[in-house]
C-alpha cells in the first residue's frame, strides 16, 4: 500500500505556547487509522496542522506525494482531504439534500464517485430526511450528514474529529458501522475518538499522543495486548 499522508518531525505552536515538539506518523492507503491521547495532548493541533489551519514550524507533511504543510487549507483540500468537525457545522437553513450537493465534487478522481443514492444507501435515515431543514434533525442525524457531506467530496482521506461525541449509544454504533462499510470500500480514514475499544475492531493502526509527541504506535492487535498503554495514555 503506498503511503497518503506522511507528518514528518512536526512542531507547531499557539503564540509562545508550544503543543507539538516533533510529531511524526503516516496513513497508507486504504488504511482507518486513529489519533488516541487524553485531552489537551494535541490531536486536533495535530489535525490542524495537517489542513493547513495552523501553521507549523518545523517539520514536513506530504499528502498525496506533495508536500502541503505551507499549503493554504483550500489547495490542500481540493487534493482530496475531507474533515468532518468536532461540532458537525452543517449548515441549519438549508435542506439536507442542498447540504450534500453544496459539497458535490470529484477531488480524487473516483470511477465510482459518491452520490446522493450512494449516500442515501449508507445513511438511510438521510433518504428519509431530504427535504428536512438541517436544524430539524437529531443529532445522529446530523452526524451522518456531515460524514455525507465530506464523502460527497470524493475525498482520498476522510477526517474524522470526535464522530460519536455526544450520540447515544446506539447511534454511536450506527456511525461505527457506517466506517466500518466505508472501510471495506477502501476509503482511507483518520478517526480521533476515545472509544478505544470498539476502534480496535474498526482501525488497522493507532497513534497514540501525550504532550504533543508520539507515545506509542501499532496495529490494533498490539493495542489489544497492551491494556497497560490504554490506561496510560488514554485513561480507559
Ligand atoms: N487556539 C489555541 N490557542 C492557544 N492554545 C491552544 C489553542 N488550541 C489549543 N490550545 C492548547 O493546545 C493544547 C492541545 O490542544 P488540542 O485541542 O490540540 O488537544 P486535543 O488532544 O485535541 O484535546 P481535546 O480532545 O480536548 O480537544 C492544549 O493545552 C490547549 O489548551
Amino acid at each position: 500500500m503506498n503511503t497518503l499522508l506522511s507528518v514528518q518531525d512536526i512542531e507547531t505552536a499557539y503564540g509562545s505556547s508550544q503543543v507539538l515538539f516533533g510529531l511524526s506518523f503516516e496513513i497508507r492507503e486504504g488504511e482507518t487509522a486513529t489519533l488516541l491521547g487524553r485531552n489537551g495532548v494535541g490531536k486536533t493541533t495535530t489535525l490542524r496542522s495537517i489542513l493547513g489551519l495552523t501553521p507549523v514550524q518545523r517539520g514536513a507533511v506530504h499528502f498525496c506525494g506533495q508536500r502541503i504543510e505551507a499549503m493554504a487549507t483550500d489547495h490542500i483540500a481540493r487534493l482530496g482531504m475531507a474533515i468532518v468537525p468536532e461540532g458537525r457545522r452543517i449548515f441549519p437553513n438549508l435542506t439536507v439534500r442542498e447540504n450534500l450537493l453544496a459539497f458535490a465534487g470529484n477531488r480524487s478522481k473516483s470511477q465510482n464517485p459518491w452520490t446522493l443514492q450512494r449516500i442515501h444507501a449508507l445513511f438511510q435515515p438521510l433518504q428519509q430526511r431530504s427535504n428536512h431543514m438541517g436544524n430539524q434533525l437529531s443529532g445522529g442525524e446530523q452526524q451522518m450528514l456531515a460524514i455525507g457531506r465530506a464523502l460527497m467530496t470524493n475525498p482520498r482521506l476522510l477526517i474524522l474529529d470526535e464522530a460519536s461525541e455526544g450520540l447515544s449509544p446506539h447511534m454511536r454504533e450506527e456511525i461505527w458501522r457506517c466506517l466500518g462499510r466505508l472501510r471495506e470500500h477502501g476509503q482511507t480514514i483518520l478517526v480521533i475518538d476515545k472509544y478505544v475499544e470498539r476502534l480496535l475492531s474498526l482501525a488497522d493502526h493507532h497513534t497514540v499522543i501525550e504532550r504533543g509527541r508520539v507515545a506509542w504506535s501499532g496495529s490494533s492487535g498490539q493495542l489489544r495486548a497492551a491494556p497497560d498503554i490504554w490506561q496510560r495514555y488514554v485513561g480507559v
